[in-house]
């Protein structure tokens, strides 16, 4: 196994020799978890993932209000838990044809019975299917495929199957609801133990919204600060902090060694947010880091890559992205938290999955007049 713990080496391999690190480790779990690979997260770097990956970001893309499918995520926080601890069979492929272990069984179990749910769900759906009222993700999901059969090579589409649809579902489990929820953990956590930085970005707040309306996502580009903030949280409590693994396709180097192909290759993003070579005091939160002199957003600094890059870059950025601005936001609008007295402002690590988040933290919350 290899692990990219600098901004050159990763940018080599994800950016310079994008498609060389774009395949997904050969591990028995993926496998199970994705339906053979009928996945985005972990599917092989394929033409059919590329079409998989496109249809699912069309139907990210359209606006939707979907109750059924608040209620359908939240139903098994384990699941992520799970997945990111790794499991004994990924390490001896040979022996989970015998035996398995108890949290290898739980997952499994969990995953068919969302898999099951939302393949009935996907059935009903298309019976009663109108292209002119797309009622939910589910629509438009079957919608983003109809168009997809204009466009796109038949051959490709054939390979893409109703159980590619059902596993976005998973993907979107797996890969979007626990990072954002536990990087608005970090960030009320960081708010805590930081009245400074909050008494800015209540100013901000005030100033640019006003406590008379939400927040809303065009005010984004005015609360720079409160973004700034956000960006820091990100970058200090990397929720995905080494990623979802990669694998090579062939033969390939980085950074001047040689790789051979199929071996697997972890983004430390942990490491490139805590590198001293880019980041002045490293450990200091600071969300000045982030903008310019008048105060705006600057470019991106270059270690700073919660969502990765290159072809396997998160697909849900542009969604988290707004989506925790606005719950970071309008927290901020209406509360004011703080640590109770003799508590320690320092972040524990407390567990999580693939995606960590800070130990069991108390707070007080109190309304802003
Ligand atoms: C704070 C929020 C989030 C963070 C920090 C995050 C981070 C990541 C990272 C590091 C990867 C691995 C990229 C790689 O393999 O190099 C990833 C992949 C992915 N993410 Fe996110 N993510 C977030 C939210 C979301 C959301 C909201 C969605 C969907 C609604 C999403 C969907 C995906 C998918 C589908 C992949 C797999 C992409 C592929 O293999 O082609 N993520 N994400």
């Amino acid at each position: 196994m290899v692990v990219l713990n600098d901004i050159e080496s990763v940018t080599e391999a994800l950016v310079k020799r994008k498609a060389e690190f774009a395949n997904r480790p050969n591990l028995p779990s993926l496998d199970k978890l994705s339906n053979g690979r009928k996945n985005i997260v972990f599917a092989n770097y394929t033409p059919a993932w590329k079409l998989h990956r496109k249809i699912a970001g069309k139907a990210l893309s359209t606006e939707l209000n979907d109750p059924e499918f608040q209620d359908f995520i939240k139903k098994d926080k384990k699941f992520t838990e799970l997945i990111g601890k790794g499991f004994v069979e990924d390490m001896f492929p040979i022996m989970y044809k015998i035996w398995t272990t108890q949290k290898y069984r739980k997952i499994t179990e969990i995953f068919d019975v969302i898999a099951e749910r939302y393949r009935k769900k996907l059935e009903e759906h298309k019976k009663s299917f109108d292209r002119d009222y797309i009622r939910d993700f589910t629509d438009a999901l079957i919608l983003a495929r109809q168009e997809a059969e204009d466009e796109e090579d038949k051959e490709v589409l054939s390979e893409l199957t109703d159980l590619h649809l059902v596993n976005t579902i998973s993907d979107i489990f797996g890969a979007g609801i626990d990072t954002s929820r536990v990087t608005m953990y970090f960030a009320v956590h960081y708010m805590a133990g930081l009245p400074e930085i909050q008494a800015k970005v209540h100013e901000e707040i005030d100033r640019v919204v006003g406590k008379n309306r939400l927040p809303g996502v065009k005010d984004r580009e005015n609360l720079s600060y409160t973004e700034a903030t956000l960006h820091e949280v990100m970058r200090l409590g990397t929720a995905v902090p080494v990623g979802v693994p990669h694998s090579t396709l062939c033969d390939t180097t980085v950074g001047g060694y040689d790789v051979p192909e199929n071996t697997m290759v972890m983004i430390n993003h942990w490491a490139l947010h805590h590198d001293p070579n880019y980041w002045k005091d490293v450990d200091t939160f600071d969300p000045t880091r982030f903008l310019n002199e008048e105060g705006k957003l600057s470019m991106k600094p270059e270690s700073w890559l919660p969502f990765s890059a290159g072809r396997r870059v998160c697909l849900g950025e542009s969604v988290a992205k707004p989506e925790l601005h606005l719950m970071f936001a309008s927290i901020m609008q209406r509360f004011k938290i703080s640590l109770p007295e003799g508590t320690s402002p320092e972040i524990l690590i407390g567990g999580g999955g693939a995606a960590i988040q800070p130990a069991p933290f108390k707070i007080i919350v109190k309304e802003r007049k």
